[in-house]
C-alpha cells in the first residue's frame, strides 16, 4: 500500500505511558514505545497488535483541547493537573472516534493525549481539525423531526440523551421539530421547510416516520422539477438531501437493513461521518393516480391483513404485530388475482442466489453506471416498452414485493435476504394457497438459516415493474358476472359457500405499503433506481482476523 506522507509525529502520553503518535491525511496512529521496542520485527496477529492503535481520519468524530479542570481518566476524580514543567501530562487533547462493538454497532470512543508543550498540543488539535474540515461529505446543518409517539414512545428521550450530545460534539447544528400530528413532517417538508439551509434531514421514529420524510422530500423534489407524480411513465428526479434514520419505532426495518442494527448511537455516527447509501423507491399507482412510494415491503394478503388488524391495536406498541400476526395466521385467508411483471435482466442476480447486498455492493454500483448510460441514451420506459410481461393468475396467501432485504430484529435475514438496496429492482414473492402447516414452515424459515423460497408453493422473481388485479376486478370476470346476471355480492357469497370445505376463505385484502394501508387493491408498481440517499453505508462485511494494521501504513 502506498505510504501517505506524515503530517505530524510526536511522543505523547496516554494514561502515563509514552506513545509515538503519528498523523497522515488518512490515519491517526499511536504506538506504545516500550512495547514496540520489545516486539521489534515480530508481527502479532489478532484483534490488536500489542500496544498499537489506529483510527482512520474519516472515523474521527471530533478533537477537543482538554481543560485543566476535567476528571482524570484513570481515577475518575476531579483534580488539578500538576504544574511542574517536567510533567508530560500538563497539556492534553482528546480525540473522539468511531469504535466498532457488537454486530454492526458503533460506539463513540475517545483517547486523551498528554504533552508538556501547550503549542504542540494546539498544533495537534489544529492539524486534526484541518483534516476533518477536508471531509466535505460530512453534514454541518441538519433538520430533525421527532415522532414522540413512535414505537415505545421514547423518540424524544432517545434523541435528547443519546443523539443530541454527539451531534453537538461533532459541531453539527440542528433545527429540531417534534411532530404534533401524523403527516406533520411530510407536509412541512413538502411545502414549508427552507431546505437550502440544510445538508440533510433526520427522522427519529420508525418506518412510518421515515416514510413521511421520504414522501415529503421526493414530492418536493418532483414539484420543483415540474415532474408529474401521477404519470407512471415519468422519470422521477433524485433527491438532493440525504436522510438519516434514528431508530425509535416498532419494526425499524429500513434502518436495520441499511445499517445492520437498530441502535440510535450507531445511526447518529453514520450521519456524522457523512455516509451515503443510495436506495431504490417503488412508485405505486392506481390507473392514473399516484398512491404512495415504497422502499421496503409492499405486501398483499398476509402482511396486509396483519397491518390492518394491528392498526386497531396501536396502543399495544410493537407487540401488536405479533398478536395480529398469530390472528391472521389462524384466519388463513387466500386471495385470487392476477400478477403481471417485467423481469429484471442483465447482471442483477437472482433472489435465490446467496449474494447479499453489502457495503460497496458491486451489483448496486453496476446499476448506478447503467442508469447513467440509459439516461444519456434513451428513456428507461422506452426500453421497458419492448420487454415482455409475465402473467401469473392464481390463489395466493401472500403477494410480497421486497425492494430491500427487509431485515429487522423479527427476521434478521429479512423477507428477501439477497435483495439489493440500490439495483433498481424489487423481489416479487408469491406464496400460493397451501396448508396452514406449510405456511407456518415458510414463516419459520424467516427466523432461521433455511431457505424460505425452497417450497413448491413459493415463487420469487426479481422485477422492475409489476401489476396486481384482484379477481373481482378483472374485466373478464366482470363480463362473466354481467352475462350470467349474478351481482358481485352474490358472486362472493357463492365462492364462500364453495370453499367452506377446505377451510380457506377467499376475500379481499389490503396492500401494506411500508406499514401504511393503501386505499386500492388494483395497483401498478414501478421501481425507480437510486432515487434517494441515506446517511448509511449498507451492511459492513464482518471483519476477518488478519493483521488489522495492514491498512495503517504510516
Ligand atoms: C412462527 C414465527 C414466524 C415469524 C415470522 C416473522 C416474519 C417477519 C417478517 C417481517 C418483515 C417485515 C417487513 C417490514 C415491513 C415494514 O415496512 C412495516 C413498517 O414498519 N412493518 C410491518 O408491516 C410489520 C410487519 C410485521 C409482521 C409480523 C408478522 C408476525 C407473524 C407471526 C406469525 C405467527 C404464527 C404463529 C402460529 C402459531
Ligand atoms: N405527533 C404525532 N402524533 C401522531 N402520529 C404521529 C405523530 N408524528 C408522526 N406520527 C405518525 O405515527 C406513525 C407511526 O410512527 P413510527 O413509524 O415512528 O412508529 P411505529 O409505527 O411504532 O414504528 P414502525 O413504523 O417501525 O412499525 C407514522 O405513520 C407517523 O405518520
Ligand atoms: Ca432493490
Amino acid at each position: 500500500m502506498e505510504k501517505q506522507s506524515r503530517l505530524l509525529c510526536s511522543e505523547l502520553c496516554v494514561q502515563r505511558r509514552l506513545y509515538e503518535v503519528t498523523l497522515n491525511c488518512a490515519i491517526l496512529a499511536w504506538k506504545d514505545i516500550q512495547i514496540a521496542k520489545k516486539h521489534t520485527g515480530r508481527a502479532i496477529y489478532g484483534a490488536v497488535k500489542a500496544g498499537s492503535y489506529c483510527v482512520p481520519v474519516c472515523e474521527i468524530i471530533a478533537v477537543q483541547e482538554k481543560d485543566d479542570d476535567t476528571p482524570c481518566k484513570n481515577t475518575g476524580k476531579w483534580q488539578k493537573v500538576p504544574q511542574s514543567p517536567a510533567d508530560p501530562c500538563q497539556h492534553a487533547f482528546t480525540v473522539f472516534y468511531v469504535e466498532r462493538t457488537r454486530q454492526h454497532c458503533w460506539w463513540c470512543s475517545n483517547v486523551t493525549f498528554h504533552c508538556s508543550d501547550h503549542s504542540l498540543c494546539l498544533l495537534w488539535v489544529q492539524t486534526i481539525r484541518e483534516q476533518l474540515a477536508l471531509l466535505t461529505n460530512r453534514p454541518k446543518s441538519l433538520l430533525v423531526y421527532i415522532n414522540p409517539y413512535g414505537g415505545k414512545q421514547r423518540g424524544k428521550q432517545i434523541y435528547d440523551h443519546k443523539v443530541a450530545p454527539i451531534f453537538s460534539r461533532a459541531s453539527i447544528s440542528t433545527d429540531v421539530i417534534v411532530t404534533e400530528r401524523a403527516n406533520h413532517a411530510r407536509d412541512h417538508l413538502k411545502t414549508e421547510a427552507d431546505l437550502k439551509k440544510y445538508d440533510g434531514v433526520v427522522c427519529v421514529g420508525g418506518d412510518g416516520m421515515f416514510s413521511e420524510i421520504m414522501h415529503g422530500l421526493v414530492s418536493r423534489t418532483q414539484q420543483e422539477a415540474g415532474v408529474d407524480e401521477n404519470s407512471m411513465e415519468e422519470t422521477l428526479m433524485p433527491c438532493g438531501l440525504r436522510i438519516g434514520i434514528i431508530p425509535a419505532g416498532s419494526t425499524d426495518c429500513i434502518c436495520y437493513a441499511t445499517v445492520g442494527s437498530n441502535d440510535p448511537v450507531t445511526s447518529a455516527l453514520h450521519i456524522i461521518v457523512g455516509d451515503s447509501q443510495a436506495m431504490d423507491i417503488c412508485s405505486v399507482h392506481n390507473e392514473d393516480r399516484f398512491l404512495r412510494y415504497s422502499v421496503s415491503l409492499l405486501g398483499y394478503g398476509f402482511y396486509g391483513d396483519v397491518l390492518t388488524d394491528s392498526e386497531r391495536k396501536r396502543w399495544m406498541g410493537p407487540a401488536r404485530y405479533d398478536i395480529s400476526g398469530v390472528k391472521t395466521f389462524l384466519s388463513h385467508r387466500y386471495y385470487e388475482g392476477t400478477v403481471s411483471f417485467l423481469p429484471a435482466e442483465g447482471n442483477l442476480g437472482s433472489p435465490r442466489d446467496k449474494m447479499q447486498c453489502r457495503t460497496g455492493c458491486s451489483v448496486c454500483r453496476q446499476s448506478s453506471s447503467d442508469k447513467l448510460v440509459s439516461k444519456n441514451e434513451d428513456s428507461v420506459s422506452d426500453a421497458e416498452c419492448q420487454d415482455t410481461w409475465t402473467v401469473i393468475r392464481g390463489k395466493f396467501l401472500a403477494i410480497n414485493a421486497a425492494s430491500m432485504s427487509c431485515a429487522c430484529p423479527r427476521s434478521p435475514k429479512g423477507l428477501s435476504p439477497s435483495a439489493h438496496l440500490a439495483d433498481g429492482t424489487t423481489d416479487l414473492i408469491l406464496v400460493r394457497k397451501c396448508s396452514r402447516l406449510d405456511f407456518l414452515r415458510h414463516l419459520l424459515r424467516h427466523t432461521n438459516k433455511d431457505d424460505q423460497f425452497d417450497h413448491s408453493f413459493v415463487e420469487v422473481y426479481r422485477v422492475k415493474q409489476f401489476r396486481f388485479t384482484p379477481r373481482y376486478q378483472e374485466c373478464d370476470s366482470e363480463v362473466d358476472l354481467r352475462e350470467s346476471g349474478v351481482t358481485g355480492k352474490r358472486f362472493l357469497s357463492q365462492i364462500c359457500r364453495e370453499h367452506r370445505a377446505c377451510g380457506c376463505m377467499p376475500s379481499q385484502s389490503n396492500w401494506n405499503c411500508d406499514g401504511e394501508i393503501l386505499p386500492h387493491t388494483a395497483i401498478q408498481v414501478r421501481v425507480h433506481c437510486q432515487l434517494i440517499k441515506l446517511f448509511a453505508r449498507g451492511i459492513e462485511e464482518q471483519q476477518v482476523f488478519e493483521d488489522p494494521y495492514a491498512h495503517c501504513a504510516i
